[in-house]
């Protein structure tokens, strides 16, 4: 490979506007924090077992699970050894360690520990979380079963106090509760949290979180009592073992329901918990985690399709010219730099999220609960919304690369088909929004009676007759006013359909399942408070319907979203730089900081495994004889 940077990149980066450096240290929060991350990344870059590692879909499954314990217990391993505490760096590490593949222990990480740490009493949590931190205790999050993973009420999974001998019984009475789908159950943990109906004294009280042990501590076997199995191949999470679990009669001590909320007593009396979804509060942490995900996800594939796309070149712009950089087609343009700037959008939006989780989650556990269907219906709405756009947006990066895009090679089929999956785990989408749905119904209402609303809210009670005084200028504020009146029209509207299926006498179940579509629109509106002029062009018609803008307003918003191409254009490739992820991290033969995309292109596809032999062993299996038997024949032959 030559050392040379492509012309084309390098032209880009010299007529930026801005400095692409200090953006950087403004996402990373400071010029030390990056110098920081980039040490990180070079000690991954110098480490020859994580670079011998070939891309995974070189490997077949067995392969790629193999390898992602191998590489996930060596970069522990590592972790301790360099001596990482700060959770930065080592998410930094494991970052650059395993760019894109997860890691069979991710949900004993992101979902076992720190539900023992906040769904355990403080003495469960002094015996089990330094178990599970030192990796003694190895763990996954167990819920979804084959017939219900939305529903969580209707979870057939059961957990049956016996006060005789003070063990719960954990049992799968039917084929449709059997676990299905929990990430590592198949064969890398050996406890799990399960979700179980909890019955004591002969009454159910919904679902609660047990410890159970499923595999010997002494030789992985699997506990009696228990049928373990890995789901099979999927569309992405190659190296995760998403596994079925089906329990027969299976007993564990009382002590192993997790009781810091609901509690069983040894007779047997079952103490409340001051609110039934405390036990969720591992799902609203994820879906929190969620949102960064997807930035990183859509943030990735544009870096990879806006450098390509400076180096790409292809047709005549000029009649007669040279052939032009695919970036400054403005249909391209058009494609890709909204999603640039959603990249951004999303960041702003991951941060802003987390800090309010962080606020509420601990509200929440010193026992002041009011905020939880706030903190709910946020990470639902921003979970769902940032997934599917992330999702779309990927897509639209893969197809902008032209056929290159479809190939491992250009990196970006990876990045799909591992978030694509967080459209649906961790809460279908739909389900998602219409959780929000709910919660913008409920205060829409309150607004109404005049009551008072959180203030991310409080834009539903504005006044829908005013309209808008948007200018040439397009200023911030008349942007915000636009999408907070687009929202609390379509808030108002699928409440008003709600209101009246009532007055028709339907039941309120009825009544609001038959304004569900409009609430979907409304909820999307409300979480796409993060746009400027795209959103309003792209969705004009929800802006227009009741004669918010004039005629006049909608052309300077479609002469302005064209203007902001042209601006963005001289800064795309900078802006895309400045999210500094090295090539290593991008595993992108058109993403690459150097642009010599045809060289990579070629080198890669010299590793496909076919070209392991010039003459492939179907040749003399099938194809020889193919021929052989078609040369005899004697139509083929007197033809030929
Ligand atoms: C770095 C680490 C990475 C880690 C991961 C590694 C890779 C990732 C691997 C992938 C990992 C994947 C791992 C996995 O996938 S784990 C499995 C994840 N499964 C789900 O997410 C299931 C989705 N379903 C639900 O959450 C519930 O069933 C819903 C919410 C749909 C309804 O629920 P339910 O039927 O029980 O409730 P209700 O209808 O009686 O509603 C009653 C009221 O309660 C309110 N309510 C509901 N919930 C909450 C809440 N939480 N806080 C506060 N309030 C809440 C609700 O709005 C309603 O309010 P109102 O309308 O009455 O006012
Ligand atoms: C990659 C991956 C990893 C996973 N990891 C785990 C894990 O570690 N642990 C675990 O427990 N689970 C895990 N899951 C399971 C996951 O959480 C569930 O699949 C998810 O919650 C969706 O539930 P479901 O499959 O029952 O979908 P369903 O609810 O059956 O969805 C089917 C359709 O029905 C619609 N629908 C359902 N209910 C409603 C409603 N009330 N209103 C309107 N529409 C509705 C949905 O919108 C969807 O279109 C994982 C799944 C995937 C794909």
């Amino acid at each position: 490979m030559s050392n040379e940077v492509n012309t084309d990149l390098l032209k880009e980066r010299s007529t930026a506007t801005f400095d692409a450096e200090r953006l950087t240290e403004f996402i990373y929060k400071g010029p030390e924090k990056v110098k920081r991350k980039r040490q990180i990344q070079n000690i991954v870059l110098q480490d020859k077992f994580l670079q011998s590692f070939k891309p995974t879909e070189f490997y077949d499954r067995d392969g790629q699970y193999n390898n992602a314990v191998r590489r996930q217990i060596y970069i522990m391993d590592r972790l301790e050894e360099l001596g990482f505490r700060s959770e930065t760096d080592r998410l930094n590490f494991r970052e650059a360690a395993a760019p894109v593949e997860l890691s069979p222990f991710g949900l004993h990480s992101g979902m076992f520990v720190p539900t023992l740490e906040r769904q355990g009493t403080p003495e469960q949590s002094r015996k089990w979380v330094p178990l599970g931190k030192s990796f003694k205790m190895i763990g996954t999050y167990a819920q979804t079963e084959l017939g219900h993973g939305t529903f969580i009420r209707g979870l057939e999974t059961t957990a049956t106090f016996d006060p005789e001998t003070q063990e719960f019984i954990l049992d799968s009475p039917t084929l449709s509760s059997i676990k299905y789908w929990p990430g590592n159950v198949a064969k890398t943990v050996n406890h799990c949290l399960v979700m179980a109906q909890l019955y004591t004294q002969g009454k159910c009280h919904g679902t609660h979180l047990f410890l159970v042990q499923v595999r010997s501590m002494e030789d992985h076997t699997i506990m009696p009592g228990l049928e373990i199995g890995d789901i099979g191949p999927k569309l992405g999470f190659d190296g995760v073992d998403n596994g079925f679990m089906k329990f027969n009669k299976y007993r564990i001590p009382r002590m192993n329901m997790l009781m810091r909320y609901a509690k069983v007593l040894e007779n047997g009396d079952y103490i409340k918990p001051k609110n039934a979804k405390l036990t969720y509060g591992a799902m609203v942490m994820v879906r929190v985690w969620i949102v960064m995900d997807a930035f990183k996800a859509l943030s990735r594939a544009t870096v990879i399709a806006v450098r390509y796309s400076a180096v790409r070149r292809q047709s005549e712009l000029r009649p007669g010219g040279e052939e032009a950089q695919v970036i400054d087609y403005q249909t391209q343009q058009y494609k890709l730099f909204p999603l640039l700037a959603t990249s951004y959008a999303f960041l702003l939006a991951a941060e802003g999220m987390s800090q309010i989780y962080a606020k509420i989650s601990s509200d929440i556990e010193r026992g002041n609960l009011e905020d939880m269907p706030q903190l709910h219906a946020l990470a639902c709405g921003l979970k769902a919304f940032c997934t599917w756009v992330g999702c779309e947006g990927i897509e639209v990066c893969r197809m902008s690369c032209g056929g290159h895009g479809y190939s491992h090679a250009s990196g970006i089929p990876k990045i799909y088909a591992n978030i694509v999956g967080a459209c649906t785990y961790e809460g279908e989408n739909t389900v998602m929004m219409l959780q929000t749905a709910r919660y913008l119904s409920k205060s829409y209402f309150r607004g109404q009676r005049g009551e008072s609303l959180p203030e991310l809210i409080q834009y539903l009670t504005i006044d829908l007759n005013v309209k808008s005084t948007l200018g040439e200028d397009c200023s911030f504020e008349s942007l915000v006013a636009a999408y907070s009146h687009r929202a609390a029209r379509m808030v108002a509207t699928a409440c008003k359909l709600q209101n009246a299926n009532k007055q028709k006498g339907m039941p309120s179940h009825d009544a609001w399942n038959k304004s569900t579509v409009p609430f979907i629109a409304a909820t999307k509106a409300h979480c796409h408070l993060l746009y400027a002029v795209y959103g309003i062009v792209e969705n004009m018609g929800e802006f227009m319907q009741d004669g918010y803008f004039n005629q006049d307003q909608i052309s300077i918003l479609n002469r302005k979203v064209l203007a902001l191409l042209e601006d963005i254009r001289p800064n795309a490739v900078a802006l895309v730089d400045a999210f500094d992820y090295p090539d290593h991290l991008l595993q992108s033969c058109l993403g690459r900081y150097d642009g010599q995309v045809y060289e990579a292109l070629y080198e890669n596809s010299k590793s496909s495994p076919l070209n392991n032999t010039d003459i492939h062993s179907s040749y003399y299996n099938y194809i020889r004889p193919m021929m052989q038997k078609r040369s005899k024949s004697k139509d083929i032959s007197a033809k030929l």
